[in-house]
């Protein structure tokens, strides 16, 4: 089952942008992307410190192989996410009244409870989404039998994820000479979290806009058939095209700073098609609570300062400020 019913409202096309309405998973486009894959790869198994530190400078992100996550968990996730979204609004929306898992749409920027932060209509991104925050996700159920489903294999695949990001974090942070005692809490279990987003088909607007992310890594299994993620590299916007078991690294703003800028957040956006939906499950992770970041290009601050930071500034200004705000030249 596809259909408009399972999309929320506001993302609804509206009748002058009539959609092809067949069922996208028949769609069996040519792919996008002609030119050979230019994104960095990074193979986990035999990691080259060399390799992984030009990616971090020069890119912000690389594509990983031999990452050790079982593909038919990769294909799982894909499929299950499908049928998850495929469910009507209203059901997605009632199933997620309690915590862990939160529903949202319209906009990625949530509060800390997981409330989207509103924005102007004009404005929004075309993208729904669950939040599944790591830390409490043993201790709840869920009703409905498919995000019931999405919990425990999430559970399963943040096990592996959560290996990844600290085997990669300490070769960073090697590369970068820093004091490993004193950097393992920059990378927190307790603080991941995991994303699991929706394109819909339209031909308006943007999934996601131009950002940065907010996290120390974050670690993407896109969609293996839908291109839509870009990546901007020499003022040029690159396409990162969808490989089958491979995952794509970005680095985030903590990671920046940690790295005082020697390492690049990277900014990137995601395009829509109006044929096609695309499914994407991201996996973030921060610093630990309280865990003050140390660096010679910024004032110290805590990931929960640079939080508020960022949604007191979309809330006024409009768009995420992000690092300039605690360089060390900037009033307080
Ligand atoms: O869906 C994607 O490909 C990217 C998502 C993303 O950039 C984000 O969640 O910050
Ligand atoms: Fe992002």
């Amino acid at each position: 089952m596809n259909n408009l019913d399972s999309y929320p409202p506001t993302l609804r096309p509206k009748n002058n942008h009539p959609l092809n309405l067949d069922d996208p998973n028949d769609f069996k486009g040519p792919d996008p992307i002609q030119d050979p894959d230019p994104v960095p790869i990074i193979d986990l198994h035999c990691l080259d410190h060399k390799n992984l530190d030009e990616a971090c400078k020069d890119w912000g992100l690389f594509r990983l192989v031999n990452h050790g996550v079982p593909l038919t968990l990769l294909e799982q996730l894909q499929n299950l996410a499908k049928q998850l979204f495929s469910l009507s609004f209203e059901s997605k929306q009632e199933a997620c009244n309690e915590k862990p898992i939160t529903y949202f749409w319209g906009t990625p920027a949530l509060t800390p409870s997981g409330t989207a932060i509103t924005r102007d209509p004009q404005n929004i991104n075309w993208v729904e989404g669950f939040d599944v925050p790591l830390c409490q996700l043993s201790q709840f159920q869920h009703q409905l039998p498919t995000l019931e489903s999405m919990r425990v294999l999430v559970m399963e695949y943040a096990t592996h994820l959560s290996r990844i990001a600290t085997t990669l974090f300490e070769a960073m942070s090697k590369n970068l000479n820093l004091n490993l005692k004193a950097t393992k809490s920059y990378v927190s279990e307790k603080t991941g979290m995991v994303r699991v987003y929706r394109y819909p088909r339209t031909d308006v607007g943007w999934g996601m806009e131009v950002h940065t992310d907010s996290s120390v890594l974050s670690i993407l299994n896109q969609d293996d058939f839908v291109s839509g993620l870009q990546v901007l590299k020499h003022d040029q916007w690159l396409n990162v095209k969808p490989i089958s078991n491979t995952l794509i690294v970005n680095l985030g703003d903590m990671m920046q700073a940690i790295s005082s800028d020697k390492y690049k957040s990277v900014s990137h956006r995601v395009k829509v098609d109006k044929d096609i939906e695309r499914i994407s499950i991201c996996y973030f992770v921060f610093p630990g609570e309280g865990v003050v970041i140390e660096s010679s290009k910024y004032k110290p601050f805590t990931y929960n300062e640079f939080r508020a930071q960022v949604q007191q500034d979309i809330k006024t200004v409009g768009y995420k400020v992000g690092l300039p705000r605690f360089q060390h030249n900037q009033d307080s």
